[in-house]
C-alpha cells in the first residue's frame, strides 16, 4: 500500500495522470462463454457457474505500461504507469438486442467470442461487428475498417476447445443454450435470417483458442492486445510515421493473425479431436512490442465518433513484413 501511494504521489507530482483506461467490448452469442472468459482474464481462474449476464457487466483488469526502471518525474519519462482495461461483457441474449447498443460507447477494442463446438456462433460474429460499427462510438479509431466497418482493433477467441476436442465440431457443451440450439438446428426450425452457411467464417483466418472452464487461454496474446490498445490511445502521438499503428499505415489486428491457425481448420481437422488443441494456437496475432520513444504525455487522444457517412478504406496489408516468427509465443507461454 505504501509503495503504491508513493508511486502515485510521484506520478501526480510529475503533472501526469497516474493511470489511464481503455474500453474493450466482449461480444458473441449467448452461452459462448464471454462471462467465463472475462472472469478468467480478470481473476486468473475459471468460474464454475457464471451468472447469465443481464444487459452488461464490466470486469476491470489492471495492467502497467512502460519501463519499470524509468523516471516518472520526467515529462518524457518512460516510467511504468497503471492502466485499467474495462471489459464490457455484453449479454448475447436476444432480449437485450434492441438496447445493447447503449453499451457501445467510446470503444477502444473488441473481443469477439464464439463457441468452437457451435459453428454458427462464429458466423454470427459478422452481425455483431456490423451492429457495433453502425451504432457504436469509438476512441482512437483506426484509419482502416474491420469486419462490418469496425474501426477499432479486435481479436477473435474460439472458446470451449475442450468440448470441441472431445465431441467434434457439432458437439454440445451440455449447457441449456447449446442443447436447445442444437435441437432447433436439427429440427430445421431456424428462421430464415439464421440460415447463414456454416462455412462462412469470421474473420476468415486466425484467432485464439480458449477453454475458459478449464482456465486455459492465450494470456500473452490477450495482454499484448490490451497493451496495443493502451499504446494506441495514450502513446500514439509518439509513434514514428513508419509504425504500422500510426494514422498513415494502420493495420487491424486480424491481419497480423493470418499465419495463425484458422479455427475452420479446427472444425475440420478430426485429428485435433484426440490431440491437444492448444498446440495449434501458435501465436498472438499482434505485432511485437517495439521500443517506442517515451511518451511526452499520458493524456488521451480525443475520442472520435463514427458518423453516418464515415467511410472506411479497405484494409491495408502493408506492414505485414513486420511480423516475424520471433514474435510468436510458444505453447509453453500459454497460460494453462
Ligand atoms: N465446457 C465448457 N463450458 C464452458 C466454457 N466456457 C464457458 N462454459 C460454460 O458455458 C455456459 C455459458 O457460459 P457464460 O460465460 O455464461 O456465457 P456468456 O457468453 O457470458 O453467456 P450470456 O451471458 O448469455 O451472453 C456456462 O455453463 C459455462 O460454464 C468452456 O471453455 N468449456
Amino acid at each position: 500500500m505504501f509503495r503504491w501511494g508513493r508511486e502515485r504521489e510521484t506520478k501526480e507530482q510529475s503533472g501526469l495522470p497516474p493511470c489511464g483506461q481503455v474500453r474493450v467490448l466482449v461480444v458473441g452469442d449467448s452461452g459462448v462463454g464471454k462471462t467465463s472468459l472475462v472472469h478468467l482474464i480478470v481473476k486468473g481462474s475459471s468460474i464454475a457457474r457464471p451468472p447469465q449476464t443481464i444487459g452488461c457487466t464490466v470486469g476491470v483488469k489492471h495492467t502497467t505500461y512502460g519501463s519499470p526502471g524509468g523516471s516518472s518525474s520526467s515529462i518524457n519519462g518512460d516510467a511504468e504507469r497503471d492502466f485499467f482495461v474495462e471489459l464490457w461483457d455484453v449479454s448475447g441474449h436476444d432480449r437485450y438486442k434492441d438496447c445493447r447498443s447503449l453499451f457501445y460507447s467510446q470503444i477502444n477494442g473488441v473481443i469477439f467470442v464464439h463457441d468452437l463446438s457451435q459453428r454458427r456462433t462464429k458466423s454470427t460474429l459478422q452481425r455483431w461487428a456490423s451492429e457495433i460499427a453502425a451504432t457504436g462510438t469509438f476512441s482512437a479509431p483506426l484509419g482502416n475498417g474491420g469486419p462490418g466497418g469496425l474501426p477499432v482493433p479486435y481479436i477473435v477467441i474460439g472458446n470451449k476447445a475442450d468440448v470441441a476436442a472431445k465431441e467434434g465440431t457439432r458437439g454440445s457443451s451440455g449447457n441449456l443454450v447449446d442443447v436447445a440450439r442444437q435441437w432447433v438446428e436439427k429440427q430445421g426450425l431456424l428462421p430464415s435470417s439464421e440460415e447463414i452457411p456454416l462455412t462462412e467464417s469470421f474473420p476468415g483466418n486466425g484467432g485464439l483458442i480458449a477453454a475458459a472452464k478449464e482456465a486455459r487461454y492465450d494470456k500473452e496474446a490477450v495482454m499484448k492486445f490490451f497493451r496495443m490498445l493502451i499504446r494506441r490511445r495514450y502513446f500514439a502521438d509518439e509513434l514514428p510515421a513508419s509504425n504500422p499503428w500510426s494514422t498513415s499505415v494502420q493495420r487491424p489486428v486480424h491481419h497480423v493473425d493470418e499465419n495463425l491457425i484458422d479455427e475452420d481448420q479446427f472444425y475440420k481437422n478430426t485429428s485435433l479431436r484426440s490431440g491437444d488443441p492448444y498446440k495449434y494456437n501458435t501465436l498472438p496475432p499482434l505485432p511485437a512490442q517495439r521500443n517506442l520513444t517515451p511518451p511526452p504525455t499520458l493524456y488521451p487522444q480525443q475520442p472520435v465518433s463514427v458518423s453516418e457517412n464515415y467511410t472506411l478504406p479497405r484494409f491495408s496489408l502493408s506492414g505485414s513484413q513486420e511480423i516475424n516468427s520471433s514474435t510468436r509465443s510458444k505453447r509453453a507461454d500459454i497460460n494453462v
